[in-house]
């Protein structure tokens, strides 16, 4: 199982609540905006902590409210892709990527940066990137953190046609070749389609 998932948390007015579990591969989290795909994320990485239920990645326990466990969003290795990229604007492309770069990465820094299309991107400033770029940047920062798993929001939102298939090949390719669990929230159904083997929708059963 890659995921195993069971998380129910509060916020304001409304209750996030999911439950699913997922083979190994790629896990698309499909869902009307505002449903809490985010949110799910985040009780994931470690960054919002569930009122209940329990959070278990590849065979790693990270969360578990009956047991107290509640492992650190640092030991949980994720590599989150954030909707908003988040790339440090006071360091330049190339600092972004060494920055919070664990061990050798999931693989060679120029394999990385060959394969994502960034080399002649290292000397910019994140505010000179298109949005399409800051993404690919995003992508390349959590590959260098020798991931556990990959936590993608919306990853290739930004993206033209054209970018899309050499990133989707991309995600595939780390989802197979390093056996890494992926969790990808999409809006995109082309996206969803080509990437994943497992679905799971959230709708207003699952939250309310
Ligand atoms: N800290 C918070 N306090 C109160 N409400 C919150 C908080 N964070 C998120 N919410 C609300 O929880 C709901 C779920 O948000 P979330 O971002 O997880 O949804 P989403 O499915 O990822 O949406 P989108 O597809 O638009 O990105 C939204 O209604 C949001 O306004």
């Amino acid at each position: 199982m890659s995921f195993d998932i069971d998380v129910t948390r509060k916020l304001g007015a409304k209750r996030i609540s999911l439950r699913f579990s997922a083979p190994s591969g790629i896990t698309a989290l499909v869902g009307p905006s505002g449903i809490g795909k985010t949110s799910v994320l985040n009780m994931i990485a470690g960054l919002l902590r569930p009122d209940h239920g329990h959070v278990e990645v590849g065979r790693t326990l990270l969360f578990d409210s009956d047991q107290r466990i509640d492992l650190p969003a640092a030991d949980r290795r994720s590599g989150y892709v954030f909707q908003d990229r988040r790339l440090f604007p006071h360091m330049r492309v190339g600092a972004n990527l060494r920055y919070g770069r664990r061990g050798y990465g999931l693989m060679d820094f120029d394999l990385m940066v060959d394969m994502l299309g960034i080399a002649a991107l290292l000397d910019r400033w994140p505010a000179t990137l298109s949005g399409g770029e800051a993404q690919r940047v995003a992508i390349g920062r959590a590959l260098m953190s020798s991931p556990q798993f990959l936590l993608l929001d919306e990853p290739l939102a930004s993206l033209d046609e054209a970018r899309r298939a050499p990133i989707r090949a991309i995600i595939r390719r780390v989802a197979q070749e390093f056996a890494l669990p992926v969790l990808l929230v999409s809006h995109d159904n082309g996206d969803v389609d080509q990437l994943a083997d497992t679905i799971v929708r959230m709708d207003a059963t699952s939250s309310g």
